[in-house]
């Protein structure tokens, strides 16, 4: 029998405590966190290209896997993968079957949509207390919209009615259809990135009947300037709040991972998917594999628009580490929490408590077993 030592359970904090419980953690922890990457605080300067490694959706599906050659394809490529994830955190998935029609579809109208009036997209602007809606953000020197909505098809519908009185089905229906199609693939890349790192598939099945889908579509608008070498963050360094995330881009470059240390620009790469791995993974693993961190630089040519899947956990369900993670040598590094709680740190950082300003690197420094 393996030794298995169990983080202690905690249930949810009602948010109107998180403030007095986590203060003082907090500000030790945003000490360590600015030490460690005070690079972040600081203009971005030029950061290289980097290719980051690439999957081929159909080398990993097992469906006619029965020849001997096709097998070791297979494996070599499932090899791939669960080094993609130990070594970057992120990868490129080609070959991931979603039509590229759908896909131009749904650009199509977001585009519509994020050239409406700005007066007719405050319709439907989001709530502070929500994640749902729309969002203008007057970014530094040009702005940054967002449009995020989840499975809630009243949400969908409510929000797009306002935005498209005459022409809303067409919308919901090209969104709905490209979420549930990236609702397949990313559980399909999260099943085979969970077997690959050897997770019990048993822990594996409860994940899966307690997720939800977020879609959110960013469209960051080009700067003025026209000195090349300045660059401006858009989104902010962060990790999703995910199990994974996956991102559809257009053809303009602005995504930026931090590698070993350092700061790399992705080059979109036509018909492929970033996916990324997000914090949920990391609890999940007990940080066997870590979430990605990544930011945006404002583009300066043209508009750039990003479509982000994020697959995440039902508002009530526990987050903790799989058994299999744990051992004598590797204690828990996380408490188990619940996807609400996750969501109120992450507002909380975000918006700055008692003086702290700084958004969040990392929200799960705050869910580390409490005598660590
Ligand atoms: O626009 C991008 O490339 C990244 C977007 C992103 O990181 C996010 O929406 O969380
Ligand atoms: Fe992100």
């Amino acid at each position: 029998m393996s030794s298995v030592i169990k983080a202690p359970v905690t249930g949810p904090i009602p948010s109107t405590l998180m403030p007095e419980i986590y203060d003082n953690r907090l500000h030790f922890e945003h000490q360590k966190i600015l030490e460690s990457e005070s690079d972040t605080t600081t203009p971005p300067s030029m950061s290289q290209y980097t290719e980051i490694p690439m999957l081929d959706m159909w080398e990993l599906r097992s469906s006619s896997s029965h020849h001997h050659h096709r097998g070791r394809t297979q494996q070599y490529a499932k090899e791939r993968l669960a080094r993609a994830c130990t070594e970057w955190g992120t990868f490129y998935v080609i070959n991931h079957g979603i039509p590229e029609e759908l896909i131009q579809r749904y650009q199509k109208l977001i585009l519509q949509l994020f050239s409406l009036p700005l007066e007719q997209k405050l319709q439907a602007e989001r709530n502070t207390n929500s994640i749902f809606g729309y969002e203008f953000r007057q970014n530094q020197k040009s702005p940054i919209e967002i449009f995020q909505v989840g499975d809630h098809e009243a949400i969908l519908h409510h929000y797009s009615r306002k935005l498209f009185p005459n022409s809303y089905t067409q919308f919901c229906d090209a969104l709905k259809e490209l979420k549930e199609a990236l609702c397949h693939l990313s559980l399909e890349i999260l099943e085979l990135v969970t077997e690959g790192l050897g997770m019990n598939m048993n822990n594996f099945d409860m994940y899966r009947r307690e997720i939800q889908g977020l879609i959110r579509s960013n469209f960051y608008h080009q700067m003025d300037s026209h000195d090349e070498k300045e660059q401006v963050l858009g989104l902010k360094p962060h990790m999703d709040g995910s199990f994974i995330s996956l991102l559809l881009q257009d053809d303009v470059a602005g995504l930026e991972i931090m590698k070993d240390g350092n700061w790399f620009c992705v080059k979109p790469k036509e018909n492929a998917i970033c996916f990324m791995i997000g914090d949920v993974l990391e609890v999940i693993t007990n940080g066997y594999i870590s979430s990605l961190q990544h930011r945006t630089i404002q583009p300066t040519m043209k508009p750039r628009l990003s479509i982000g899947y994020f697959l995440v956990p039902l508002d009530t369900c526990t987050i903790s580490i799989a058994p299999e993670f744990v051992d004598a040598k590797n204690p828990p590094l996380f408490r188990p929490f619940n996807w609400l709680e996750y969501l109120e740190l992450h507002r909380l950082l975000r918006t700055g408590l008692k003086g702290i300003s700084r958004p969040n690197p990392s929200t799960l420094l705050f869910f580390k077993p409490l005598e660590h």
